[in-house]
């Protein structure tokens, strides 16, 4: 497969772009990275996602697949044989399925509201329901991983891809709150999947530096105050 023919429309600190990066590096997928500016966005992206007009796009082909999650299993699929990403048990697959809707749907709206809280009552009740949450993924990490490294077990799978895309923005919030969400005593499974993760070769080379998340942040903040001319 030419390197034309598969192509990334996403932008560095987006988790959801890390995704089918990490899924695409798994497989020893060439691909082109077309980053997107923040606040506009191009041409490609509104014809190859005008539904909800959000990165990541992948175009195979010239045929576009949206939704992270979705890219992820299509990657999959297509550049089958090669290492497995879903489980190949019907019951760890839907497991697994289950605790990437409730990162998406739950867990990490909750963690992005912490910058928005309106007082210090509120950002700390978040902060608490993000700890919550990780108690609950300690326990989905035990189950899914049966003793092993990774949710997927020896190696990064769906959901490792899934949750660990959020890894980054984890620590920045840490960072940026004076706080830590994971530790020793109440995720001591996850701090250590945490390290294997982010240093696994397949993710590496994409998984953003705290610092720049941490200035990127500033600037979003910065936009959002600013009113529209
Ligand atoms: N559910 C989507 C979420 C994608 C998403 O929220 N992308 C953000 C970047 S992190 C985006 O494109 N935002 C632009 C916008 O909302 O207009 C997925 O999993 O791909």
């Amino acid at each position: 497969m030419a390197k034309s023919d598969v192509k990334l429309l996403g932008a560095w600190p987006s988790p959801f772009v890390m995704r089918p990066r990490i899924a695409l590096n798994i497989k020893s997928v060439e691909y082109e990275f077309l980053e997107e500016t923040l606040g506009s966005k191009s041409q490609l992206l509104l014809e190859s996602n005008p539904v909800h007009k959000k990165i990541p796009v992948l175009i195979h082909g010239g045929k576009p697949i949206c939704e992270s999650l979705v890219i992820v299993e299509y990657i999959d699929e297509v550049w089958s044989p090669g290492p497995a990403i879903l489980p190949s048990d019907p019951y760890d697959r839907a497991l697994a399925r289950f605790w990437a809707a409730y990162l998406d749907e739950k867990w990490f709206p909750t963690m992005r509201n912490i910058a928005a809280a309106k007082d210090e009552e509120a950002r700390k009740a978040l902060i608490d329901q993000v700890g919550e949450g990780l108690v609950l993924l300690e326990d989905a990490f035990s189950k899914c991983s049966k003793g092993k490294g990774f949710f997927g077990g020896d190696q990064i799978g769906y959901l490792d891809i899934a949750f660990g895309s959020f890894l980054g923005w984890l620590r920045a919030i840490e960072k940026m709150n004076g706080v830590k969400l994971m530790d020793e005593t109440r995720t001591p499974g996850l701090l250590k999947w945490a390290n294997s993760f982010s240093s696994h070769p397949a993710v590496k080379d994409v998984f953003p530096e705290t610092e720049k998340l941490v200035e990127f942040a500033k600037v979003l903040a910065k936009l959002k105050a600013t009113p529209p001319k």
